[in-house]
């Protein structure tokens, strides 16, 4: 078992960060994307699935538009990938052309992978390339996604398209040939060769990434938790390594699956969203929803915290003080007050029957694990 599942794998994401496809001056390496789409066209041949989530339409975009470096404000880093996101496609499209192959560009937000109806959508369009023989190429929606909600790596994104398309493995390429115990500029760090659990990961440094990349280690490791949390394992290597990585090859970091297939659109909830707002629950409620997985009823609601709308992800606090779960909300934060403490029956004869709708349904609530209670 271990890397034969990556070798075998029938359907697999692989994911490239900017720092190995772009120059430092802003510009597409032609030459490091050529030789990436001839290991994936390679894999591709032998009829494998691939996705592949690509990053690069900011560092893309600063050459054409004069910039020297990636842009501290968002509008700037929008208008960098909306230029720059027409280039890489362009330029995978020809690259892929080589072989024959075509590409899909498929651009996803946070929202995507969070609401049902925009998550079944993104799901069903992925597949559909897929059986049409289609290399999607996936990045984050960059020109719309707003600061709050957003990825801003594509590490953790890559994690849920892996989940959302039943991949049997994933490749995340960087321009750190593996995971390192400590920075790997510093000598005596050594390479972390395998990761079985959270106990491999104590005491490993976990820095920021250069001056193009974004997430650093972090997102990677969170990545590789939540891809191996729903049962996907995970190698971590460079660019340059990725044929050996597609090959199962004792390269890079390789992080062992767990059992679990949480739904995929929870994954982000649990892993990536942060609460716009809280909830305090009373006891009652909170055994309704963390044990007998109910929904939770605005009768349980204790006070409402934050600035939220409909739809956004809140923090569902209980009498210990501590967040229990998290879930999407059905009403904005102003209209709450009115509600607490209230059935739902008494709710809908004083208010109207659009009243009579739990707070959250239970189809929108993630438990957090106990470590982050
Ligand atoms: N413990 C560690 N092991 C390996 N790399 C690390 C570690 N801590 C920080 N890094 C840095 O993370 C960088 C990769 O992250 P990033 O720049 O975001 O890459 P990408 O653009 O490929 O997503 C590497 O260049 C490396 O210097
Ligand atoms: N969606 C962004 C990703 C930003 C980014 O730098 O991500 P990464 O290189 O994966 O750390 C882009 O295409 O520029």
């Amino acid at each position: 078992m271990g890397r034969d599942r990556v070798r075998s794998a029938a359907r697999m994401v692989v994911k490239v960060g900017s720092s190995s496809l772009t120059t430092p001056q802003g510009m597409i390496d032609v030459d490091r994307v050529d030789a990436l789409v001839d290991v994936l066209a390679a894999r591709r041949q032998t009829g494998t699935q691939v996705v592949l989530v690509s990053s690069g339409a900011i560092a893309a975009g600063l050459g054409p538009l004069g910039l020297r470096a990636r842009p501290k404000d968002l509008a700037t880093q929008q208008a960098a990938a909306s230029v720059g996101q027409g280039v890489l496609i362009a330029r995978y499209t020809s690259s892929f052309a080589r072989y024959g192959l075509r590409v899909g560009q498929v651009l996803l937000t946070a929202d995507d992978m969070m609401r049902r109806s925009h998550h079944r959508n993104a799901q069903r369009t992925l597949a559909r390339l897929l059986e049409l023989g289609i290399v999607p190429v996936v990045n984050e929606n960059d020109t719309v996604a707003t600061d709050e909600i957003r990825f801003g790596d594509n590490d953790r994104l890559a994690a849920l398209v892996a989940h959302l398309t039943h991949a049997d493995a994933m490749v995340l390429l960087s321009d750190v040939d593996a995971l390192y115990d400590g920075d790997p500029r510093k000598a005596g760090s050594a390479r972390i060769a395998e990761v079985r659990g959270p106990e491999d990961l104590e005491g490993v440094e976990l820095g920021s990434g250069g001056s193009v990349g974004t997430g650093g280690m972090v997102t990677k490791v969170q990545a590789a938790k939540i891809a191996t949390g729903a049962g996907v394992p995970v190698v971590l290597t460079a660019a340059a390594h990725a044929a050996h990585a597609l090959a199962g090859a004792d390269v890079g970091t390789y992080f062992h699956p767990g059992g679990r297939h949480p739904g995929t659109r929870l994954l982000w909830l649990a892993h990536a969203a942060t609460g716009r707002g809280r909830l305090h629950l009373d006891g009652g409620a909170v055994a309704a929803v963390v044990e007998r997985r109910m929904s939770l009823l605005p009768a349980g609601v204790l006070k409402v915290e934050g600035d939220f709308a409909a739809g956004d992800p809140v923090d569902l606090y209980g009498p210990s003080g501590h967040p229990v779960a998290r879930g999407l909300v059905n009403f904005d934060a102003g209209e709450i007050p009115d509600l607490l403490g209230r059935s739902t029956r008494e709710l809908a004869s004083a208010l109207g029957p659009e009243y009579e709708r739990e707070l959250i349904h239970r189809d929108d609530i993630v438990i957090l694990e106990p470590h982050v209670h």
